[in-house]
């Protein structure tokens, strides 16, 4: 039997054009395991690509601060800070830095994402002060709770799903990834993965993005119908 996933999207499930490919849709379709989706991205994404993608809604977004499986909802987080740091980074000049209509954190409710064209300094100035962490996923700068995080929320969604957080293999190419590599049992960082990633990944793939992931699924797949 093939072993749950844990897998994060941007980096990892896209190509390098930040599209998806139809290919990673037809493997998260028919893997014969609960799939669960680790992002930073707004809750409505994730839950989003599960549909299209025809799978359960089983999903870990924000960073760890909203996670939901089998129709059980759970927050992580003090979004409030959140809110008081935001405040406290724009009285001071700071923009996020999405034009326009900002998508990115419309419909976000536990921790807030910059542009990377963002003050990084201060940005990183108002997470001290306000005790948040401050991450850097290669897509976007998140101010989020400490306490929050993929992994810590993957252990609840596991538990839901009536497996051990240490049955999952993860993918992942980002810092946000490392405390989800921390509770699985086994994982991957793609080979664009930042350094954070790849010493807590088990393993680091020759190959990036969505061909590295798939290339590591299928083998784990071929490995476990071995078994
Ligand atoms: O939202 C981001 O910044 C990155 O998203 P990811 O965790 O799916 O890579
Ligand atoms: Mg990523």
């Amino acid at each position: 039997m093939v072993p749950p996933l844990a897998l994060d999207i941007d980096g990892t499930l896209t190509t390098p054009e930040h599209t998806i490919a139809p290919r990673a849709f037809s493997l998260l379709a028919s893997w014969e395991a609960p799939v669960v989706l680790a992002t930073g991205k707004a809750f409505p994404y994730p839950v989003a690509l599960c549909q299209f993608a025809g799978i359960p809604e089983r999903v870990v977004a924000e960073n760890g601060g909203v996670a939901l499986a089998d129709g059980d909802l759970a927050y992580a987080g003090d979004p409030e800070r959140v809110d008081a740091a935001v405040d406290a980074f724009e009285s001071r000049g700071g923009d996020l830095g999405w034009e326009g209509v900002d998508t990115v954190n419309r419909w976000r409710e536990t921790e807030v994402a910059a542009s990377r064209t963002a003050d990084e300094a201060l940005l990183r100035e108002v997470a001290a002060e306000f005790d948040l962490a401050f991450v850097d996923t290669g897509y976007a700068y998140h101010l989020k709770s400490a306490d929050a995080s993929k992994g810590e929320a993957l252990v609840g969604v596991a538990e839901i799903l009536g497996y051990g957080p240490e049955e999952f293999v993860a993918v992942g190419d980002s810092e946000n990834d490392a405390s989800t590599f921390e509770v699985v049992g086994e994982s991957y960082a793609v080979a664009n993965a930042d350094e954070t990633a790849k010493r807590a990944a088990d393993h680091v793939l020759e190959r990036g993005y969505v061909d590295g992931t798939l290339e590591a699924l299928r083998a784990v797949r071929d490995r476990s119908q071995n078994e």
